[in-house]
């Protein structure tokens, strides 16, 4: 069997944010065509872009190895999204979980279904830096990702999550 190494970064601003996170990690490595490598810590980030005024972003990168191709890892991918109840409405606007291809082997495709690398990656402090620590000798467009991370306008915006999860003031949360 033929395994390629995929990126993978999640991401949730909504609910009970790191249960599910972990929650999905579980999802996403359930089935045996699909293997965790490595985990990044979960850090706390400001949102970049949509609404003003969302919550923050719990965000985490993983790595895992697939048989799955490209569309499978994506449609994959997708129903973890809904099994955590993505809503999609407005455009970068609040979410349970997003789960999101950055990288699938040296795959590039230009497709809008399933661009690779990840378009908007490269400017994302909050997948550069998650996958920095996993993946300290990693590069996207010839340049380690640790180094696009400290490039990267939400970098001075990231913070470590401590694993409490303080769920007032987290929309949708039980209050
Ligand atoms: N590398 C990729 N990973 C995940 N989805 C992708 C990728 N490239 C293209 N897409 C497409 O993007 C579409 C929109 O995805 P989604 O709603 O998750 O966007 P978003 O997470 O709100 O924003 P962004 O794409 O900026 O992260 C998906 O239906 C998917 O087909
Ligand atoms: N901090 C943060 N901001 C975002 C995120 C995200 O995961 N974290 N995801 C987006 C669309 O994928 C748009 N903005």
């Amino acid at each position: 069997m033929n395994y390629t190494r995929a990126v993978l970064a999640l991401g949730s601003n909504l609910g009970a944010r790191s249960d599910t996170l972990s929650a999905a990690v579980a999802d996403i490595v359930d089935p045996p065509e699909v293997r965790l490598l490595a985990i990044s810590p979960i850090v706390q980030t400001k949102a970049v872009g949509g609404p003003a005024g969302q919550p923050d972003f719990l965000n985490m990168v993983i790595a895992v190895e697939t048989t799955l191709t490209p569309t499978e890892l994506l449609r994959h991918c997708n129903a973890v999204e809904q099994k955590h109840l993505r809503v999609r409405d407005v455009r970068w606007g609040p979410r349970t979980l997003d789960v999101d291809i950055i990288t699938y082997g040296e795959l590039a495709s230009s497709d809008p279904e399933l661009t690779l690398p990840h378009p908007r990656a490269a400017g994302r402090a909050f997948v550069l830096y998650p996958w920095s620590l996993i993946d300290p000798a990693a590069e996207l467009n010839g340049e380690r990702v640790g180094e696009l991370a400290a490039k990267a306008a939400d970098f001075a915006d990231i913070v470590p999550f401590d694993g409490f999860e303080n769920l007032h003031g987290v929309a949708g949360a039980v209050e």
